[in-house]
C-alpha cells in the first residue's frame, strides 16, 4: 500500500478512486464500516480504494495543550488500513491552510484536483471545512456539482451506544481492556522504539524492555499481560508495568514489558504490545525484594490470563 501526501496530486494509477474520509484513529469497529464501505465500493467498481487520514490529529491542532489522546500511529494506521484492502493512505496535514479551507474549497481543491476522486464515503456524522461548515449534506451537494458519489454510513452501535473512540478512551483510562479489544476488534497497541533504561530489570532477573508512550492515550497506570509482537513478527507474551514505577527514583513514565522465555537484546527495535488485561494498580516497594516477590506473581497471573484469551 502506498503513503501519500494530501497536499501533492494523486499518482495516475490512484486517480479516479473511492476515498473513505475521516481521521480513523483507533481504526474502531465504526471507522472499520467506513473504510470497509469505500473498499467495497471501489471493487465493484474497478477503482481504487484511498483512505484519509489527518496528521497531526486536528484536535492537537485545535488544542495544542490538550492531554495525549492517540489510539494508533500514523504507521499502525498504515497497516490497518492496508489490512482491510486500502490501495493507498491519504495523509493531510492539518495546519493553519487546511483549517482555513472552506468545506467547498476541500472538496474542490483536494477530493477533486488533487485526488482526482470519482467517490467519497463518510461517517454520517462527519464534519469538515472551515467552521465545520461542510456535513454528508454539504458533501452530497458539492458531490453532484462536481460528478462525485457520495456514501455516508450509518453509526456502529453496541448495545444502546454508538461505537466512538471516546468511549474506547473511557475504557483504557478505566484499565478495561477488554472492552476497548472488543469495541477496536482487537487489543489496543502501543507501538515504540525500545529505549535504554537504568539497566536494573537484568540485575533482577526482569529484563523490561523500555517503550515511551508518546503521543498515545495513558491507559489506566498499573500491570497488565500483554502480547508483544517484534518487528520480524514474532509474537512475545509477557506482563508490563504501564507508569511511572513509583519504587524507583526518579519516577519515569514508561510501558516496560517483561518476555517470558526470551534472552535476546530488542534495543533500537520497533515492538508493539497489546493490553491484554488489567492485573493491579501499580505500587511503591520497600525495596527490591518484595518488588521480585510481586513479580513473580504478576508473571503467573498473566500466564493464565494468557493461556486463555
Ligand atoms: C510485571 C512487572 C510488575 C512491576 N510492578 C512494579 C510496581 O508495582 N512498582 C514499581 O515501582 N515497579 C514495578 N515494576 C518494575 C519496573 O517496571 C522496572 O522493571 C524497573 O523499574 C526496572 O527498570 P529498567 O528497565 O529501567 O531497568 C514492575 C515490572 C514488571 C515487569
Ligand atoms: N525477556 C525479556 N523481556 C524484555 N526485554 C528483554 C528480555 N530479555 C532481554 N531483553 C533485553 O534487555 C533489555 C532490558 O534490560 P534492562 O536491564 O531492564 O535494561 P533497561 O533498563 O535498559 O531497560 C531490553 O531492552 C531488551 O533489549
Amino acid at each position: 500500500m502506498q503513503r501519500l501526501s494530501g497536499e501533492r496530486r494523486v499518482p495516475d494509477d490512484l486517480r479516479g478512486g473511492v476515498i473513505a474520509l475521516g481521521n480513523f484513529d483507533g481504526f474502531h469497529r465504526g471507522h472499520q464500516a467506513v473504510v470497509g464501505s469505500a473498499v467495497a465500493l471501489a471493487r465493484e467498481q474497478g477503482r481504487p480504494a484511498l483512505v484519509a487520514t489527518f496528521d497531526p490529529h486536528p484536535i492537537r491542532y485545535f488544542k495544542p495543550d490538550a492531554p495525549p489522546f492517540r489510539l494508533t500511529t500514523l504507521d499502525q494506521r498504515e497497516r490497518l488500513f492496508a489490512e482491510a484492502g486500502a490501495d493507498a493512505m491519504l495523509v493531510f496535514t492539518f495546519d493553519d491552510h487546511l483549517a482555513a479551507l472552506t468545506a467547498q474549497e476541500f472538496v474542490e481543491q483536494r477530493l477533486i484536483d488533487l485526488i482526482g476522486a470519482a467517490g467519497v464515503v463518510t461517517g454520517e456524522d462527519f464534519t469538515f471545512g472551515k467552521d465545520r461548515g461542510g456535513n454528508v449534506r454539504v458533501l452530497a451537494e458539492l458531490g453532484q456539482v462536481h460528478g462525485l458519489t457520495t456514501e455516508a454510513v450509518g453509526p456502529v452501535a453496541e448495545g444502546d451506544e454508538t461505537i466512538s473512540s471516546s468511549r474506547i478512551r473511557t475504557a483504557l483510562q478505566a484499565g478495561d481492556c477488554e472492552t476497548a479489544t472488543r469495541l477496536l476488534t482487537r487489543p489496543f497497541a502501543i507501538q515504540g522504539d525500545v529505549i535504554h533504561g537504568d539497566k536494573l530489570g537484568r540485575t533482577i532477573g526482569y529484563p523490561t524492555a523500555n517503550v515511551s508512550l508518546g503521543h498515545y492515550l495513558r491507559p489506566r497506570y498499573g500491570i497488565y499481560a500483554v502480547r508483544g509482537r517484534l518487528a520480524d513478527g514474532r509474537v512475545l507474551e509477557g506482563a508490563a508495568n504501564l507508569g511511572i514505577r513509583p519504587t524507583f527514583d526518579p519516577p519515569k513514565e514508561l510501558l516496560e514489558p517483561y518476555f517470558f522465555d526470551f534472552h535476546e537484546s530488542l534495543y533500537g527495535q520497533v515492538i508493539e504490545v497489546e493490553l491484554i488485561r488489567f492485573l493491579r494498580p501499580e505500587m511503591k516497594f520497600d525495596g527490591i525484594e518484595p518488588l521480585v516477590a510481586q513479580m513473580d506473581k504478576d508473571c503467573a497471573e498473566a500466564k493464565r490470563v494468557l493461556a486463555e484469551s
